[in-house]
């Protein structure tokens, strides 16, 4: 059962703790910002949010972030983590008390604030999980190639709404995707139309031009265009617009169950707000480890 202010008495600091180290991170790279978020969100569907995604693998075990679909996450992100926890753990009252996943919470709320975007009363108690291996990836994180129906259906097998589906989706107006992940989208899209019909045409040539045929695999663009180092409701202004960067991201606008929500939240940012704090916070609960089911890691990459 989470709470806030879980470590009131074991570790009275640990959100001002955790905030500045995000903060200086954050002064170093604004990558830290997207790289953090998304880190949370993949540890959460994956076995709960029990820093799994973490772990490194050893000679035994390819761990989850060894598995294709975590490939892509930004050291940054791990690295925060390790940070923050150094950070706590350089005061003798906190050594060992506070968790690698509410650490992972206390961040992801950290950066979301720092980009400009919501602050919120982080819930806190969850314990590391015991358990990480690429396996386990297999099936439980979105494709951007996914419909209405696949999202939903994965956001529903983790306890959240479609509506808490279209605010979480809301992450993608800061941070980069590489090109390969929307490659199909702007050639040879199907047999009708080169172009995929849905995405805007002036944005469609701006992203052949920054993603040529066979261009270098590592090169990365900004999944916001407009407004890429600021958590705003941007995102659902360029889904109206035909920007949305993956299918997954356009479908919102394109089917008519979604729409209404996207146009909703592209007209009133405080609307958006209040659904992703609530969406974030919900997320936050998905498959939380208690009693033996966890444990405190001592270096968060790594087993006790
Ligand atoms: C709804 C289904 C979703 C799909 C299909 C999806 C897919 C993707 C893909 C393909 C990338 C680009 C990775 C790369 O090429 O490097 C990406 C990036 C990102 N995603 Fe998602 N995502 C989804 C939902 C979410 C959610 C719920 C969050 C967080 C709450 C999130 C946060 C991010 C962030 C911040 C980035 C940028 C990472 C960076 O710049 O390092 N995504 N996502
Ligand atoms: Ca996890
Ligand atoms: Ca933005």
């Amino acid at each position: 059962q989470l709470r806030r202010n879980y470590y009131s008495k074991i570790c009275p600091n640990v959100e001002s703790i955790v905030r500045n180290a995000v903060t200086k991170k954050f002064q170093q790279t604004f990558v830290t910002v997207p790289a953090t978020l998304r880190l949370f969100f993949h540890d959460c569907f994956v076995q709960g949010c029990d820093a799994s995604v973490i772990i490194a693998s050893t000679a035994n075990n390819t761990a989850e972030k060894d598995h294709p679909d975590n490939l892509s996450l930004a050291g940054d992100g791990f690295d925060t983590v390790i940070k923050a926890k150094e950070a706590v753990d350089a005061v003798p009252q906190c050594r060992n008390k506070v968790s690698c996943a509410d650490i992972l919470a206390m961040a992801t709320r950290d950066v979301v604030a720092l980009a400009g975007g919501p602050s919120y009363a982080v819930e806190l108690g969850r314990l590391d999980g015991l358990s990480s291996t690429a396996n386990s990836v297999n099936g439980k994180l979105p494709q951007p190639t996914f419909n209405l129906n696949q999202l939903n259906a994965l956001f529903a097998a983790n306890g959240l709404s479609q509506g808490d589906m279209i605010a979480l989706s809301a992450a993608h107006t800061v941070g980069f995707s590489h090109c390969s992940r929307f490659a199909n989208r702007i050639y040879n899209f199907n047999s009708q139309n080169p172009v995929d019909p849905t995405l805007n045409k002036t944005y469609a040539s701006q992203l052949q031009a920054m993603c040529p045929k066979n261009v270098d695999p590592t090169i990365a663009v900004n999944m916001d265009p407009i407004t890429p180092r600021i958590f705003d409701n941007q995102y659902y202004k360029n889904l109206q617009q035909g920007m949305g960067l993956f299918t997954s991201d356009q479908s919102l606008f394109t089917d008519p169950r979604s729409r209404p929500t996207v146009n909703s939240w592209a007209q009133s940012s405080s609307a958006f707000e209040k659904a992703f704090v609530a969406a974030i916070i919900k997320l936050g609960r998905v498959g939380v480890k208690t009693g033996s089911n966890g444990n405190i890691r001592h270096e968060c990459a790594t087993f006790n």
